[in-house]
């Protein structure tokens, strides 16, 4: 099921797709879906064949030839010995971590949107938001940069957020069938995306739930509209259900739970840059009790960094759930990797909880403060 908000603007993202011809890209899975809805002015349900579609194009990314080592670490140390323009042009070359507003309009936040409804969630329809972002005016140009460089991942310039990645619904799928508990809890999902993991637990009745993405466009035109869409009527809760129902519909401002939205917070920013955000401006009340985080151990490089702010973040009893590929191909970055440098740091014990051996072989790790076994 979908609906829809200014649906005028279809017809528009049809023709530009058209335009765009064989991108094989970034929006290759984007354009499959908007592709399947060609022909039908019509919202409909995004069957269980479609998904699996979706999520073909997900099993394998791609990251532009050379860029790896663009940013080798986003934010690295200045050496001693290096002079103040070179330390000042790397810091800028960092993502600096920052608050986003919720706008007091929320009727904007979905505006121009496409909401279709997977796994009981709903979500922006990711293809129309690269539509309306390809022409570049929008700030962070991170479409047209993923475009011309054939690349799903742009390291140190775009991460990857605007796709929704295979080992979130891994994770989804986890979390329910654990039946992990996230009643009064303080969440953080780190390399957020569409921020899915962080809506079920939102879902869940968390006390607070944080959003973090590299990219401030992903949190403003995806992961914001996300959750606006999911907060939509009732408390958000799974007994609303409402991803079930049958028939399109627009959300009205008046649906937005506010209660809900009071939760949540969101940020943008590269991870050492967002970690001393919170740490330095009081906008960590407490630490974490869980961190999700699905798809975000592809790079070796920002091993350091997300490590340091796992540490810093996660409450002393607190749970990390990771889902993971085996191995990112090209980028260098897995599991086994992951875990060996956990190790060597000696900080947190990691458990496997769930293998998926099917295609390419993805895990769910869960990690805790070694001192608090
Ligand atoms: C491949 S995407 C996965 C998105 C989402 N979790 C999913 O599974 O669909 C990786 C995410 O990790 C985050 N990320 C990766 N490297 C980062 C870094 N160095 N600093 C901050 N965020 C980073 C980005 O926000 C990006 O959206």
């Amino acid at each position: 099921m979908a609906f829809q908000f200014n649906f005028s603007i279809k017809e528009n993202v049809e023709n530009k797709l058209e335009a765009l011809g064989d991108t094989d890209l970034l929006l290759g899975s984007a354009q499959d879906a908007l592709r399947n809805q060609k022909g039908s002015t019509e919202s409909k349900e995004v069957s269980s064949e479609e998904h699996a579609t979706l999520q073909e194009s997900l099993h394998a990314y791609k990251v532009a030839p050379g860029t790896a080592d663009l940013v080798a670490s986003c934010c690295p140390e200045p050496a001693e010995d290096e002079n103040q323009n070179e330390t000042l042009s790397k810091k800028q070359s960092c993502k600096v971590a920052r608050e986003h507003n919720i706008p007091d309009n929320v009727d904007k936040v979905l505006e121009n949107k496409v909401v279709e409804a997977l796994s009981g969630l709903y979500h922006v329809n990711i293809s129309v938001v690269e539509m309306t972002l390809s022409d570049g005016s929008h700030g962070e140009d991170i479409v047209s940069k993923s475009i011309s460089s054939h690349s799903d991942l742009l390291p140190g310039v775009y991460e990857g957020g605007m796709k929704i990645w295979e080992c979130t619904f891994d994770l989804i799928d986890y979390l329910s069938r654990a039946e992990i508990q996230f009643v009064n809890k303080t969440v953080l999902d780190l390399g957020c995306g569409a921020g899915l993991l962080g809506i079920v637990a939102l879902k869940g009745k968390a006390e607070k739930v944080h959003f973090q993405d590299f990219n401030g466009i992903v949190i403003d035109e995806i992961t914001l509209p996300n959750v606006m869409a999911n907060c939509a009527g009732g408390d958000g809760s799974d007994d609303d259900n409402r991803a079930g129902e049958p028939t399109s519909k627009r959300l009205k401002k008046a649906d937005c739970s506010p209660g809900l939205l009071s939760k949540c917070k969101f940020f943008s920013g590269e991870w050492s840059e967002f970690s001393q955000l919170l740490s330095s401006d009081g906008k960590l009340i407490s630490k974490y009790d869980i961190i999700l985080t699905s798809e975000t151990i592809y790079n070796p490089d920002y091993y350091s960094a997300l490590h340091d702010t796992l540490s810093k973040l996660l409450s002393k009893n607190g749970c990390v759930y990771l889902a993971s590929k085996a191995h990112y191909f090209g980028v260098g970055g897995g599991v086994h990797l992951f875990e060996k440098f956990i190790e060597e740091r000696n900080v947190f014990r990691t458990r496997t909880v769930k293998i998926i051996d099917e295609g390419l072989k993805r895990f769910i790790i869960e990690m805790a403060f070694k001192s608090s076994s």
